[in-house]
């Protein structure tokens, strides 16, 4: 992924300097581009985040538009999701990147958008999974060679209260192959870095989009 030039004069309580913080930071930037481009992080809808090698953590501030993250709209905050830095808010769904940094421990990288594919799936049924089958981009997740198979994408009800949602998303991490989606709100997503991170929200949201227009053509939900 091409860097996106950091501004050298960071103000203070923002961060670390130096050169992976930075090289975090553009990842971040450029995905949030790519994803407001891309219409999954209306307003100041989605949040991002990397895990450094070193284990530090950066996410989004809370609130920002994320098409248009400058450095200061990326934050540091501790594996508890607490900002290390005073003044700090870091987004209000960081308790779901760290959940799953501490579930996967080669992780280094989540996403999380507002798309209307999932927005609106997620509403039109009462299962507790979407599945997904027989697409050829299903190969885009981990460990999966072959379109001929069926992933589940686990549907967890909306809850302003974060830990709540954490602790009744907590029991099914470890099995998901494709991200999961929050009822009415988005999805959440991860890989080992930033490409692929990215790669298979794509992947998930164009299987999302798909489905959408097979129940628009059947008139219904799957
Ligand atoms: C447009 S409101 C969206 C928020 O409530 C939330 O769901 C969200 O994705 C962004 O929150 P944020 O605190 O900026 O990370
Ligand atoms: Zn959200």
């Amino acid at each position: 992924m091409a860097s996106v030039a950091i501004a050298a004069d960071r103000t203070a309580g923002t961060g670390p300097q130096d050169a992976a913080w930075n090289e975090a930071v553009a990842q971040i930037i450029r995905a949030g581009q790519r994803m407001d481009q891309r219409g999954w992080v209306p307003a100041t809808a989605g949040n991002l985040s990397v895990r450094l090698a070193d284990g530090r953590l950066a996410v989004t501030r809370s609130g920002g538009h994320k098409g248009f993250l400058t450095p200061q709209g990326v934050i540091e905050v501790d594996v508890e999701g607490r900002a290390l830095h005073e003044g700090d808010r870091p987004s209000a769904e960081t308790l779901l990147h760290c959940q799953i940094y501490r579930r996967f421990p080669g992780l280094g990288a989540v996403l999380h958008g507002h798309s209307v594919a999932s927005t609106v799936l997620s509403m039109l049924t009462r299962e507790s999974s979407l599945h997904l089958a027989d697409y050829e981009v299903l190969k885009v997740f981990e460990g999966q060679t072959t379109h001929d198979t069926r992933l589940p994408v686990p549907l967890f009800a909306n809850d302003q209260d974060i830990a709540r949602l954490a602790r009744e998303v907590e029991p099914h991490l470890a099995d998901m192959k494709a991200g999961y989606i929050i009822r009415g709100h988005g999805v959440y997503v991860w890989g080992p870095d930033m490409d692929t991170a990215l790669a298979r929200l794509e992947g998930l949201e164009f299987l999302l989009a798909c489905e959408l227009e097979r129940c628009k053509l059947k008139g219904g939900a799957s």
